[in-house]
């Protein structure tokens, strides 16, 4: 595909073929709706040409989509959208439905969306967005989406989940938020066995099993983040999510940028908001064996989706067990010896 300007996707194309583009750009350039979109999504498209919003990046929260977002944004063939983590399908066209006023339809299809760019380049730039907490609301989004949307791309990107639940702690912390589970003691230790409990937000399998109900295998890409952070797997990593999206897996880089870094810069000495976490062993022991057991369940639905092979989930499952025996190896001696816990 031609990297320069907008249009030089359609350079090359028949007459028929341009066309065809005309009629499929000026077609979803004047829709203000939902339905609207649908029904021009149906007309036969030119090459080069993306379907109108072409993928969204649903999460999970702190599991790099910041990075994973603005590598994207950088891609030619990617529409840029107006704001990162609108959460607009759910906090403006909820509750549980995607039943939005007229104006909010309007409002994220031109405002979101970024439909007066995507339009300019007659739709063949593809138009995302991305808001974390989509893949939270497994019990409704995934079936007004694909009901709305049925040619849609899913992008959702997986963490260590005890690790993704500690810097979501810390995000909480940091917007005081959420801290009523340290109440009275040091350790984090009940907020992330919260998170953890099925039905809650760091439990991936009562979350991504709806998913995969309502998006096919050819729909929904998952992402490990040990893997698209590590300097030897990143490039990989990058370019099958490029490929899954249709995009030439070669631009913009081969490079996650470093974006939403946190772990590292708080510079409130040691123990405070970042480097390490401070639990008991016996507290660390406890919170592995529930991640061990959501990680079992988690990869069996990766592999009845179809999402990775055999030993792609081996790989996947064994990433995870490296930061659980790491943190464990920082324990002291003693059941309730304190262990220096770092995230992924
Ligand atoms: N390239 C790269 N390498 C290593 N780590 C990275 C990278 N990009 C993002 N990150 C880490 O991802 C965490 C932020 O994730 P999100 O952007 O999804 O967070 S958010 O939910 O949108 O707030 C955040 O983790 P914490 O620092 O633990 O909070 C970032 O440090």
């Amino acid at each position: 595909m031609p990297d320069g300007s907008p249009l030089g996707a359609l350079d090359t194309h028949t007459p028929e073929q341009r066309q065809q583009a005309e009629a499929f750009a000026t077609a979803v350039a004047a829709c203000q709706d939902f339905d609207c979109l649908r029904q021009a999504n149906e007309l036969p498209r030119a090459p080069g040409q993306f379907r109108f919003p072409h993928f969204m990046v649903i999460g999970f929260p702190k599991c790099a989509t910041t990075s994973i977002y603005c590598h994207l944004i950088q891609h030619p063939a990617v529409q840029h959208p107006k704001e990162k983590e609108s959460h607009w399908l759910t906090q403006r066209c909820g509750p549980r439905s995607l039943a939005c006023s007229n104006e909010s339809q309007q409002h994220y299809i031109q405002e979101i969306l970024n439909m007066p760019e995507a339009a300019a380049a007659k739709i063949t730039k593809a138009a995302f967005e991305g808001s974390t907490h989509y893949v939270l609301e497994s019990e409704w989004l995934p079936q007004q989406l694909a009901a709305t949307f049925p040619w849609l791309r899913v992008v959702v990107s997986l963490r260590d989940p005890i690790s993704q639940a500690i810097a979501m702690h810390l995000h909480n912390v940091m917007h005081a938020r959420d801290s009523n589970c340290t109440r009275g003691t040091d350790s984090i230790y009940h907020c992330i066995r919260k998170a953890l409990k099925p039905g809650s937000r760091s439990h991936y399998p009562s979350k991504i099993a709806d998913w995969m109900k309502l998006f096919p295998q050819q729909q929904l890409h998952f992402m490990q983040y040990e893997n698209v952070t590590q300097q030897d797997s990143m490039a990989g990593e990058l370019t099958s999510l490029k490929a899954f999206l249709g995009l030439d897996p070669a631009l913009p880089s081969s490079q996650l940028p470093l974006t939403n870094y946190k772990h590292v810069h708080t510079g409130h000495g040691p123990d405070a908001l970042g480097r390490y976490w401070v639990m008991k062993r016996w507290e660390l022991e406890h919170l592995v064996s529930i991640a061990r057991n959501n990680t079992r369940e988690t990869v069996e639905l990766l592999r009845q989706h179809g999402a990775a092979g055999q030993q792609q989930l081996e790989r996947w499952a064994a990433a995870w067990e490296r930061v659980w025996e790491d943190n464990l190896g920082r324990c002291e001696e003693g059941r309730s010896a304190p262990c220096k816990v770092i995230v992924s």
